[in-house]
C-alpha cells in the first residue's frame, strides 16, 4: 500500500491577541493510503476543518507539513477536490454548466466535456436536471451537483467538509450510497469530515477520532466490515458494537 496524504507533525495556532494564541491543531500524524476511505469524527471545535484545509492548501500549517505524493502541500491544485456543506455552486450557470466547469478551466474540447458531465451527472442521478439552474434544486440535489462536479475532473483526492450535513436523513442516506458506489468503481482516497457517527462508521475502512483543546488526533478505529455497505450491514451487530466503539471514543474520551 501507498501512503497518498501524509500528515506530518502538522500544528496549526491562530493569534488571538499578540501575547495570545490558540492551538487549533496539535501535532498531527496520520497516513491515509492510496484509494483509502477514511472519516474524521470528534467534538465541536478539535480542529477536524483546519486539518483539512491544511490539505487542501487553503490554510498553511504553522508548523509540520502535509504531503501529498510525497509533494509539500503548498496550495490548492488540481488532484484534490473539496466539497464543503455548504454547495458552492455557481447559481448563474445550470447544473451540466457547473459540472463542465473545471473541465472548461482545464481546456477539455467542448463535446468531451460534455461526455463527461453527462456521466458523472448521471451516477448521481440528475439528468433530468441537466439545464435546471441550482436555484430550482433541492439541498440534496445540489450537494450531488456538487459532488458530479468534484468528481468530473477527476481529482485523485477528494476531501469533504460535513458535505451531507445540511441534509434530511434519508437524502443523506442514498447520498452515502451513490458515493460509495462512486468510490467502488473510481476509487479514490477520500477524508470525509461528519458530526454523523453513524455516517462516520457506515462510509469508511478506518474512523479518525479527534479531540478538543487541543486539537489532536485521539484515536483511529478501524472497520472490518464488508464493503459493499448494505441496509444488512448497516443493521448488523458489528457495526452496532462499532458505532458504540466510536461514540464512546468522542463523547467519553477519558472513560477507556
Ligand atoms: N481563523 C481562525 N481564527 C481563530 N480561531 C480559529 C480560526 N479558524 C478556526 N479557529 C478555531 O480553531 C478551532 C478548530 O476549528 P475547526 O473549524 O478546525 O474545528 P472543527 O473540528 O472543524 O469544528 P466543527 O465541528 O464545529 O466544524 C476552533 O476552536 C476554532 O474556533
Amino acid at each position: 500500500m501507498t501512503t497518498k496524504i501524509s500528515f506530518q507533525n502538522v500544528s496549526k495556532s491562530f493569534e488571538l491577541t499578540s501575547q495570545n494564541a490558540f492551538v487549533a491543531l496539535q501535532n498531527l500524524n496520520l497516513d491515509i493510503e492510496d484509494g483509502e476511505f477514511i472519516t474524521v469524527v470528534g467534538p465541536s471545535g478539535c480542529g477536524k476543518s483546519t486539518a483539512m484545509n491544511i490539505a487542501a492548501g487553503l490554510t498553511a500549517p504553522s508548523s509540520g507539513q502535509v504531503l501529498v505524493d510525497d509533494v509539500t502541500v503548498r496550495g490548492p491544485g488540481p488532484e484534490r477536490g473539496v466539497i464543503f456543506q455548504q454547495y458552492a455552486l455557481f447559481p448563474w450557470l445550470t447544473v451540466r454548466e457547473n459540472v463542465e466547469f473545471g473541465l472548461k478551466i482545464a481546456g477539455l474540447p467542448k463535446e468531451e466535456r460534455r461526455r463527461i458531465a453527462d456521466h458523472f451527472i448521471a451516477l448521481v442521478g440528475l439528468t433530468d436536471f441537466s439545464d435546471s439552474l441550482p436555484k430550482t434544486l433541492s439541498g440534496g440535489m445540489k450537494q450531488r451537483c456538487a459532488i458530479a462536479r468534484a468528481y468530473a475532473v477527476n481529482p485523485k483526492i477528494l476531501l469533504m467538509d460535513e458535505p451531507f450535513g445540511a441534509l434530511d436523513a434519508l437524502t443523506r442516506v442514498q447520498l452515502q450510497d451513490q458515493l460509495l458506489t462512486m468510490w467502488s468503481k473510481e476509487r479514490r482516497t477520500v477524508m470525509f469530515i461528519t458530526h454523523d457517527v453513524d455516517e462516520a462508521v457506515y462510509l469508511a475502512s478506518r474512523v479518525v477520532v479527534m479531540a478538543a483543546r487541543p486539537g489532536r488526533l485521539y484515536k483511529i478505529i478501524p472497520v472490518d466490515l464488508p464493503f459493499p455497505r448494505t441496509e444488512e450491514v448497516r443493521l448488523s451487530p458489528e457495526f452496532a458494537e462499532l458505532r458504540n466503539q466510536v461514540w464512546r471514543a468522542v463523547y467519553h474520551p477519558a472513560s477507556h
